[in-house]
């Protein structure tokens, strides 16, 4: 029985369901967007959006280079339709770039497809809204359908896990079909998914008491840090966009290295910390020397992890989740886990929902600001 309930509590105990839900679905769409000509024909793969969106990019990044080997490139919106050289584009018809925006409402998506779509490359569009301006933008979409759910104003939890799910289904697809490998292994990655899903809902329930009485010995902490590499890099990033969200606490997110070299030397060190760190991540020895240094200097810390505690300088100090096959794939459901603590926070310190009452009085334009930026062709 959960602690408390929220609009953002609710999304996070449907994750497993609509995952499975637009796996059941998509698979068909994404072997069908292009023809396999088409697909052989690609050397790269560029995959952008804004903020959520952008985050479910870099999640994927490491999914596309092993199962597909390509140039995978995954720039800021922004970057991508002001200042990225078009050059790197190649050929015509060589280079996929993916604009990932679940409303297909963002100006900056629709900015960058414009311009990608201008200098030879071919765009895809990853939408709920096949009517909207980033689908018209692009050459193809990839329509990402999750199952009826009462969809408030929250800090988007359900919209990065489906955006990662239809992104992680056409990357294998596209990689059995290229002929990368065949079809049995391509169900393999496909079960994988699923294996990983059930396993984290089994553990769900826990995790979330857990987190809910983190939140609580917590409640007085001023900021926070998430910390991270590679795949799991994408987890820090968007549970720093979480806590903005939920509690509207500052909050920040940093690689192991980077935080080594300079963050360390913040006067007061009083954040509460999360690191996310898989025992399959080349980077494990150094978010074990960092979880040292933490230890030494009396950090205030929990290490998500799934390897044994004692690995850790301080074994009380991790916190055991459930893992998928592949690192590449643990995004997916780590997701889940920044949102849990924001959520348990946000209740616990009474914040209205998705700070609305501070939004609605200091930021009343809305999401008009992303929607209605100026598009310019550059
Ligand atoms: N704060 C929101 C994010 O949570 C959202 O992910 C992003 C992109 O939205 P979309 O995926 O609809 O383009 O917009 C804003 O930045």
């Amino acid at each position: 029985m959960a602690k408390y309930d929220s609009n953002l509590h609710k999304e996070i105990v449907s994750l497993p369901t609509m995952v499975r839900y637009i796996c059941s679905d998509i698979q068909k769409k994404c072997e069908t967007v292009f023809t396999a000509d088409e697909l052989k024909n690609f050397d790269n793969i560029v995959l952008s959006g804004c903020g959520d969106s952008l985050c479910a990019a870099y999640a994927v990044k490491e999914c596309y280079e092993q199962l597909l080997g390509l140039h995978i490139d995954t720039p800021v919106c922004l970057d991508l339709s002001r200042h990225y050289d078009v050059r790197r584009f190649g050929e015509k018809g060589k280079t996929l770039v993916i604009l990932i925006s679940f409303s297909g409402k963002v100006s900056r998506v629709v900015e960058a497809a414009q311009r990608a779509r201008a200098n030879g490359a071919i765009t895809m569009a990853v939408t709920h809204d096949i009517e909207s301006p980033v689908a018209a933008a692009c050459d193809k979409v990839l329509h990402v359908v999750p199952e009826e759910f009462d969809l408030h104003r929250t800090p988007g939890c359900r919209t990065y896990v489906a955006s990662m799910t239809a992104l992680y289904q056409f990357g294998i697809a596209m990689g059995q079909i290229i002929g990368n490998y065949d079809m049995a292994a391509a169900d393999g990655y496909r079960q994988d998914i699923l294996d990983y899903v059930t396993e984290f809902e089994a553990a769900m329930d826990q995790m979330d008491d857990e987190l809910f009485n983190v939140a609580v010995s917590w409640k007085p902490v001023p900021y926070f840090e998430f910390l991270s590499s590679g795949p799991e890099y994408a987890s820090a990033w968007f549970g720093q966009a979480k806590m903005y969200e939920a509690t509207g606490d500052f909050s920040r997110y940093e690689n192991f290295e980077d935080w080594a070299h300079v963050d360390y030397i913040l006067r007061k060190m009083d954040s509460g910390m999360f690191l996310f760190i898989d025992k399959k991540n080349p980077a494990f020895s150094r978010a074990q020397e960092v979880a040292s240094v933490l230890t030494r200097q009396s950090y205030r810390y929990l290490v998500f992890t799934d390897a044994n505690k004692s690995e850790f300088a301080d074994p009380l100090k991790v916190f055991t989740v459930p893992t998928a096959k592949h690192l590449w794939l643990t995004p997916l459901m780590q997701a889940a886990l920044p949102c849990m603590f924001a959520g348990a926070l946000a209740h616990v310190k009474g914040t209205t929902e998705f700070c609305a009452d501070m939004i609605d009085s200091l930021f009343p334009f809305g999401g008009a600001i992303l929607r209605n930026s100026k598009i310019e062709l550059h």
